[in-house]
């Protein structure tokens, strides 16, 4: 988005977005290559998960990035926790947070937790007593803790994944975006990593945006967004319906988004071996690296 002027505000946008934590309209990003991703709409609900997929090269980074105010070249309407993102980029990037995006945001592999923790909190301007207290609700809310003396690298994939979203959570964020998030744990914990992910929303009623590589990990419940191979799309459809939100007869290449149903069968408990963990919290954009900040001409990201 662009941050040398300033839009003037979208008070219809705004209100539109009441209720929900994120609204995209016509959201959509163009390179010299041309189009990067969209146009597309989404309205994320607080608690809800978005899963983002589609072939390399999508556009599935760059889209995370957009939803959580990071990505220069974005157009179209993006209210974030009603905050106009076009108009006011960085008051609302301070409702976002990112635990991943491709190999630029990742935690530091030779890291302790404990360090990882502590250098998050002084990026964000947590206060490391509030981390603490953050820390163990985010505990609470998964049902265990990881020993913050291991490096990062030692943790169990499911531990790396949790703790990845945890350190984008040590400050109150609404929109919490990660990349490649189903690759980061073995298959059969797939469904454990975003049932976690759903939960730990409860935290701030926010909403965790992931990138998968993978078609089928949207959870019920969750927003099913399918970019294209670089195609221009731009849809709202229901699943099983061929139809758009509003009813009209879905362009067939339209990009497909996708509401999943809920399925009230789906809650059930998970059980996770491990323990230990502490934690602390508080505020400044540690994500404040991502795009925004480079020239037109740099290379992506
Ligand atoms: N900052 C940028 N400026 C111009 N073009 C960009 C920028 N970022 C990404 N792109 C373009 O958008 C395309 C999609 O990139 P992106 O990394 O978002 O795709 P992806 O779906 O995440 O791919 P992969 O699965 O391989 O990570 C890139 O091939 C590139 O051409």
């Amino acid at each position: 988005m662009r941050f040398s002027k300033r839009p003037p505000v979208d008070t219809k946008a705004v209100e539109d977005a009441s209720g929900v934590v994120l609204h995209a309209r016509d959201l959509n990003a163009q390179g010299r290559q041309g189009m990067i991703f969209g146009p597309l709409d989404m309205d994320l609900a607080p608690r809800q998960l978005a899963v983002i997929h589609g072939p390399a090269g999508a556009g599935k980074s760059a889209l995370l990035l957009a939803l959580c105010g990071r990505f220069r070249r974005t157009r179209g309407t993006l209210v974030i926790d009603g905050i106009d993102a076009m108009a006011e980029p960085y008051r609302a990037i301070q409702r976002t947070s990112v635990a991943r995006i491709a190999d630029y945001v990742v935690p530091e592999d030779r890291l302790t937790l404990n360090e990882s923790l502590a250098e998050r909190c002084h990026l964000d301007a947590v206060n490391l007593k509030k981390a603490e207290d953050r820390v163990r609700q985010i505990e609470e809310i998964v049902g265990f803790g990881i020993d913050r003396s291991c490096e990062f690298e030692q943790l169990e994939a499911i531990e790396r994944a949790v703790a990845s979203v945890a350190l984008a959570m040590l400050r109150e964020t609404k929109v919490v975006v990660i990349d490649d998030a189903d690759v980061m744990v073995p298959h059969n914990q797939q469904k454990l990593l975003f049932e976690m992910f759903s939960k730990l929303t409860e935290l701030d009623d926010s909403t965790i945006i992931a990138a998968t590589v993978d078609d089928d990990m949207a959870p019920p419940g969750s927003l099913d967004v399918e970019l294209p191979a670089h195609n221009r799309v731009h849809a709202v459809k229901y699943l099983h319906t061929n139809e758009d939100a509003d009813d009209q007869p879905r362009d067939p290449g339209a990009p497909e988004v996708t509401q999943i149903p809920f399925d009230s069968d789906n809650t059930a408990p998970f059980e996770i071996p491990h323990k230990a963990h502490d934690a602390t919290d508080d505020h400044v954009d540690n994500n404040s690296q991502a795009e925004n900040s480079r020239p037109d001409n740099s290379p992506r990201r």
